[in-house]
């Protein structure tokens, strides 16, 4: 990035949305009359370094046609996959490595993401020119069960995160990782982790802990509420 600060940014919504128990995939749900992706979409597409953004989506995905036409002319759309990550290596495989040296993936699910925290990562990255992801310290003790809900152990909380998105990462390496790791049938749930098992070091950049993911019914009405406390930031 030090020779362009054009970026890509890949979006995967091509999930069902099992866990929010809704008819309508939740990335199509609507907020304050805009469906949740085109929320998400609108935090990065105002953006001076974002050139291009890539949604992952459902190959029978019945809602984006209609959405199409209200969402950015940087959009372009790819193909997901049955995992999350398979959905992100089709998005990868879409882009010129050479044109978009380096990515930003976002969950589709993750709408009330701060403008000044995807900033805030952009230029980490840009200084360091190494792959980093917003996350906050956890706040809570943790505890560590066993499948009864039984607890087994307190987990040490100091210097435990959660991730959030959007993960930052050169595409052609991370598009190499995550292949990679597919192919010996790795479990993958986000960037980082693929990166982190092909040995590259990730920074943490912390992040408003508002950055939810819109998983289950009750973070619909959260989710409102976040994005109204935000609209004024954004
Ligand atoms: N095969 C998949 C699965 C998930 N996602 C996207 O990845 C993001 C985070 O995944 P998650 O919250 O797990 O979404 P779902 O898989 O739809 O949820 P569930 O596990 O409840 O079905 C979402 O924006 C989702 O649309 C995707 O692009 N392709
Ligand atoms: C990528 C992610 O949002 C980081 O917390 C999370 O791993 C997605 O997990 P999911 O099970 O696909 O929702």
């Amino acid at each position: 990035m030090n020779k362009c600060n054009s970026i890509a940014v890949i979006i995967p919504a091509a999930g069902v949305g099992k866990r929010m128990l809704s008819s309508t995939p939740k990335q199509y749900l609507k907020i304050q009359g805009k469906t949740v992706l085109q929320h998400t979409v609108e935090r990065f597409c105002s953006l001076s370094f974002v050139a291009k953004i890539v949604i992952a989506v459902s190959e029978n995905d019945g809602y984006i046609q209609d959405l199409l036409p209200k969402l950015s002319s940087k959009v372009t759309l790819a193909i997901g996959g049955k995992e999350r990550a398979d959905s992100v290596l089709a998005a990868l495989k879409a882009l010129d490595n050479f044109k978009y040296p380096w990515v930003m993936v976002h969950d589709a699910a993750r709408p009330c993401v701060l403008k000044s925290d995807i900033n805030k990562l952009f230029e980490q990255v840009k200084r360091t020119q190494r792959g980093a992801i917003l996350g906050a310290p956890v706040r809570d003790t943790m505890k560590r069960s066993d499948k009864y809900n039984q607890i087994k152990h307190t987990v040490e909380r100091e210097y435990l995160w959660h991730a959030y998105t959007p993960q930052m990462f050169q595409t052609e390496l991370l598009a190499q990782a995550i292949d990679c790791h597919l192919a010996n049938q790795q479990v993958i749930t986000d960037e980082a982790s693929a990166m982190e098992l092909a040995g590259y070091p990730v920074q943490l950049v912390e992040g408003s802990d508002t950055n939810i993911k819109i998983t289950r019914p009750q973070d619909l009405t959260l989710a409102q509420i976040y994005l109204e406390n935000s609209n004024n930031e954004n």
